[in-house]
């Protein structure tokens, strides 16, 4: 062969690319060994770092983060590729990190995620949108439009009305012995709320896991669903969780990983198949509901969920409930700009409250005596009526549970930050685009934020106010995030899992399979419950 004119036979070309990788792996410690301010990490392999961990650990990445914690303390350092992410829970670092600033240099959470721009979500919506203007526009619009008060009192409604449909499969299709995964009853209870809430479109995620897993019905209770609208959601959804899954896999792995290395190639051709499933789905819903909007009658009144009152935002039609805070931002948001939030609502709304919902059930299996007293709360509140908005204030030991239960069992292990300009951070000045990750679990379980963190305790939430918390107390509680990126879904979060707790503790006995079983989960970006396998019966006391 002839490199440049050269005559090169096999042995000299073994020669080259050892050299040539050798050169590369002198390069990639040479950067590691010149880093800046070096922290205490395992040693990273050459090209990969730390990567193959993230892998080996890939079903509890924040166990391996807790023996990192253990062994280096609470700052270390993690090499993804040729990238260090600094992994923190020293106040120092949050009171910077999490500043409620608009002024902050944290104010993004991926410096430049290159591999985001293919997902088409690259400087667009919120979640991983890296420019901050365009962050913040979207930001205003978002939480306008979650923060309305008739959307968060009709979330009360769907919220009944969905759990309703879910009632009516376990009433006609499971009897006391059925074994079923509450997670998958969580998880799909979760789309069909949140899909409805964000685009006003019904979703069948409920129905399409109970006819799997009661699939001899009869004719009769058969025609109460219809087989295509399933079978058209059951698709939606499918692409929706690969593509939410593509969002780790196209971050964590650098292009050339995807493209060339077998196995890798497959997911990432998979991944953009779903994006294009789900872009085309999200688009006609927004175009459909464009459609009904611009078509007379005007004067009539508009429905309140999340896509209706994107697009009339800056509108002549724009919803009183969310006109008057927009003096920034005067002009409507485009189909692309609607699209990427719809997204992320479903992104960030759906997993989180399903986990969460799981979680709950299987605490309150383990801990009967926190069981009753929730009941207690809901017979003396709501009792045999439907739930209102202004029940949700008082049902303060229900806000308790789901609280201890998301300290103890975080559901959203990791909150990233990355500085946009160089800054003092912990005694050293870093560079601009240096990223960090608060790891969640860390702080939940740690002796110096909470007296007996590992010991289940609902009351150290009675009285227990975020907004009061002072000095490292404030990052004790890290459940919805904090500083200008804090989850702006919470209230929204808050009222579903109140009203979900109170739907089902209140007609239902929901039993664990087998107590002894440790609580299974998945850890990526958010902490998935998996297999909790349970027996659904109407309430016996
Ligand atoms: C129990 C349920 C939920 C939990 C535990 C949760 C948790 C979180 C956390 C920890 C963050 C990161 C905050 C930060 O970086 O400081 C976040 C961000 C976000 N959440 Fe939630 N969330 C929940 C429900 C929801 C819901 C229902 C929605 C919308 C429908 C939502 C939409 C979002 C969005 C859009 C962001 C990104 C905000 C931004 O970057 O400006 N979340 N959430």
């Amino acid at each position: 062969m002839k490199i440049l004119g050269i005559s090169l036979g096999i042995y000299d070309l073994f020669v080259l690319s050892l050299t040539l990788l050798i050169i590369r792996i002198f390069g990639y410690y040479y950067k590691y060994y010149t880093r800046q301010d070096p922290l205490p990490a395992p040693f990273p392999l050459p090209f990969v770092g730390h990567l193959f961990d993230h892998l080996i650990y890939s079903n509890d990445f924040s166990e391996y983060c807790h023996r990192l914690q253990d062994k280096y303390g609470d700052v270390y350092e993690q090499w993804f590729g040729s990238e260090r992410i600094i992994f923190t829970i020293r106040i120092e670092y949050m009171d910077k990190l999490l500043s409620p600033s608009t002024k902050s240099k944290y104010l993004v959470r991926l410096p430049d995620p290159e591999g985001l721009k293919e997902l088409g979500v690259f400087g667009k919506g919120l979640i991983l949108n890296h420019d901050v203007s365009n962050w913040k526009f979207n930001r205003q619009f978002f939480t306008q439009a979650i923060s309305a008060p008739n959307f968060l009192k009709e979330t009360v409604n769907y919220t009944q009305a969905a759990f309703n449909e879910m009632e009516e499969c376990w009433k006609i299709g499971l009897d006391d012995n059925t074994i079923t995964d509450f997670s998958e009853w969580s998880h799909s209870l979760a789309t069909d709320i949140i899909f409805q809430m964000i685009t006003g479109k019904k979703t069948w995620a409920t129905a399409s896991y109970f006819l799997t897993v009661s699939p001899g019905l009869n004719s009769v209770d058969m025609q109460r669903f219809n087989k295509e609208d399933i079978k058209q959601s059951s698709e939606l959804s499918k692409a929706f969780q690969t593509y939410i899954m593509g969002l780790d896999f196209f971050t964590l792995f650098p292009k050339w990983v995807r493209l060339y290395i077998p196995g890798f190639r497959e997911t990432h051709k998979k991944i953009l198949n779903a994006r294009d499933i789900l872009f085309n789905r999200i688009d006609d819903i927004i175009k459909e509901r464009r459609r009904e909007i611009e078509s007379p009658p005007k004067n009539e009144k508009l429905r309140s969920d999340m896509l209706t009152l994107l697009i009339t935002a800056n509108t002549d039609r724009s919803i009183p409930d969310t006109q008057g805070n927009t003096q920034e931002y005067t002009k409507p948001l485009t189909d692309e700009d609607i699209r990427v939030i719809i997204i992320e609502a479903l992104g960030g709304g759906v997993d989180t409250t399903a986990n969460v919902f799981s979680f709950v059930i299987y605490y309150l299996a383990h801990h009967p005596e926190v069981k009753n007293q929730l009941r207690q709360e809901i017979d003396d509140t709501i009792n045999d009526r439907s739930i209102t908005y202004e029940d949700l204030s008082l049902l303060t030991y229900c806000e308790a549970v789901i609280k201890e239960v998301s300290r103890i069992m975080a559901t959203s292990p990791f909150i990233g930050r990355a500085s946009s300009e160089s800054d003092l951070i912990g005694g050293v000045e870093r560079e601009a685009g240096t990223r960090y990750l608060i790891f969640t679990p860390g702080i939940h379980l740690n002796k110096d934020f909470w007296v007996e963190p590992e010991k289940f305790n609902v009351d150290r939430f009675i009285n227990f106010n975020e907004q009061e918390q002072q000095n490292e107390k404030k990052y004790s509680l890290m459940m919805w995030g904090g500083g200008l990126r804090q989850c702006p879904g919470r209230k929204m979060a808050m009222i579903e899992l109140k009203c979900l707790l109170v739907l089902t503790f209140k007609n239902w006995d929901i039993d664990l399979v087998d107590l002894n079983a440790p609580l299974k989960s998945e850890v990526n970006l958010v902490r998935s419950a998996k297999d909790l396998n349970v027996t659904i019966k109407p309430r016996n006391n």
